[in-house]
């Protein structure tokens, strides 16, 4: 058998303890999942349907798997503690396939915190200690769930800026180029977290992201990259020759889009004396097939490079002045930021851009470690908790209220998600009404019972000014 392909497995160690430890006679386990506030008073719901699909759908207990399980807990804990059992229970009365009830807000869903996100319920009495043995796997969707809710936080910010200083807002998707997969944590992160991104952009180079797309959310071609160049395409060439290796890109790729990094000496000379003498009568001929060249600076100061490249390449090819009154470089022309970019730096680029009269429109932004990897499960402090049980045949509502932290507190008995007046509410302790709940049953019994598309889920994101 592979690993990492054993749910009974994946899971926090204490869990395997946990069958011993409910009162006597509970027959039900009902837990819910939520972010309790931090960076982002919303979040952008994302990622469930990849971790049912890979790890909850179909027959995934078997014979083998409680072997595996049975001989790797006994040297882990040094006794018979895992509940070998209650896992053969599952495998013979349900065939392998998991006795759980999972209702989730549609993905793509923008939900203000502290409001109930999916909830989960065992499906049969003898194994109410099944329901948070998955705390472990569905919990990790805080990451996808914090990439799309990041993503899509600098989204409203170039859109913000779009709407005030361009022609149309039809280069939004294109805006946010995804750089990270080489700062992700695994193949599978980048891919999860790539997918994540594009749920709010179409601009990506972590191929992971199009795999995850197209095999879990149905999505043929989910983001789109351009020729480009890296340092070593025009450091091979040598310090004095970058004018030859400048000349190679445009030669090679003479239609359409290509993007050359331009910072390997002196991002200014290149800018000037390369793109702007040497070869500008190359340059403008691109214009003739609707094809543009893209200046990548890769270091400095992000605001200030950003416009003195900009400056630059007006003295040298012009400009002209948009319906909004901002300065746009010729068609044939663009830049694309790939350095320094974050939700913490987006704001003083686009804003020094503005007060140097220049269109957002000619930018193009590429991120990776801060879009992909510098987020945790506490940058949203998501939690799942156990709010309703049933011992005896009696429903009682459970929750937690720490002394020493009430931003602890968790919701009490059974939940419903629903619209107010437009807004999100959370229904506690079962006063919520079942026909408004927004909670979609996801998942029963092994089954796989709603699935979305990301073509769906990316109009459920979408912000206001994209609308
Ligand atoms: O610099 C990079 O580091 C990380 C991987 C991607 C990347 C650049 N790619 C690119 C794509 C389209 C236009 C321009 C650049």
């Amino acid at each position: 058998m592979a690993c990492f392909d054993n749910i009974l497995l994946c899971t926090d160690s204490y869990k395997v303890t946990h069958h011993f430890q409910y009162p006597e006679g509970t027959t039900q386990v009902y837990s819910y999942f939520e972010s309790r506030g931090g960076k982002f008073p919303t979040v952008t719901f994302f990622g469930l349907q990849y971790i049912l699909k890979k790890w909850l759908v179909g027959k995934v207990v078997s014979e083998e798997k409680i072997q595996e399980a049975k001989e790797l807990y006994k040297l882990h804990f040094a006794s018979d503690i895992f509940n070998e059992d209650g896992w053969r229970y599952i495998l013979k009365k349900h065939n392998g396939l998991i006795p759980l009830r999972i209702k989730a807000v549609p993905e793509g869903s923008v939900v203000p915190v502290k409001n109930v996100l999916f909830t989960v319920e065992n499906t049969d009495p003898n194994v109410p200690w099944l329901t948070n043995w998955f705390e472990t796997l569905l919990v990790q969707i805080w990451y996808p769930t914090t990439v799309a809710t990041n993503s899509r936080a600098m989204k409203t910010i170039i859109a913000k800026y779009l709407s005030e200083t361009a022609d149309s807002m039809g280069g939004l998707p294109f805006k946010l180029h995804d750089f990270g997969f080489r700062g992700t944590s695994s193949v599978e992160s980048a891919g999860i977290g790539g997918a994540a991104h594009l749920v709010n952009f179409v601009g990506t180079d972590t191929v992971a992201s199009l795999v995850m797309a197209r095999h879990y959310y149905g999505c043929e071609m989910a983001g789109f990259s351009i020729p480009a160049a890296e340092h070593s395409t025009i450091t091979t060439w040598g310090k004095n020759h970058e004018k030859e290796a400048f000349a190679n890109m445009l030669h090679k790729f003479p239609k359409g889009l290509v993007a050359v990094v331009s910072d390997s000496f002196d991002i200014f000379n290149a800018c000037e004396n390369v793109w702007g003498k040497e070869l500008k009568d190359m340059v403008e001929k691109r214009g003739q097939s609707e094809s543009t060249l893209v200046i990548r600076p890769d270091s400095g100061d992000p605001p200030e490079i950003v416009v003195k490249v900009l400056n630059i390449l007006e003295k040298c090819f012009g400009s002209t002045i948009n319906s909004k009154g901002y300065k746009m470089l010729p068609p044939y022309l663009r830049v694309i930021q790939g350095d320094g970019i974050s939700y913490e730096t987006l704001q003083g680029i686009l804003d020094k851009v503005k007060e140097n009269n220049w269109s957002s429109d000619n930018l193009v932004f590429g991120c990776g470690g801060s879009l992909l990897q510098k987020v945790h499960r506490d940058t949203q402090k998501f939690a799942f908790k156990c709010s309703y049980c049933v011992i005896n045949g009696v429903g009682k509502d459970v929750f937690k209220a720490p002394i020493t932290d009430p931003g602890k507190n968790s919701k009490k008995g059974k939940l419903t998600l629903e619209l107010e007046d437009g807004t999100y509410v959370t229904r506690q302790g079962g006063t919520g009404n079942p026909e408004k709940d927004l909670l979609v049953p996801v998942f029963e019994n092994g089954i796989l019972l709603k699935e979305y598309t990301l073509d769906e889920i990316r109009k459920r994101a979408e912000v206001d000014e994209a609308k």
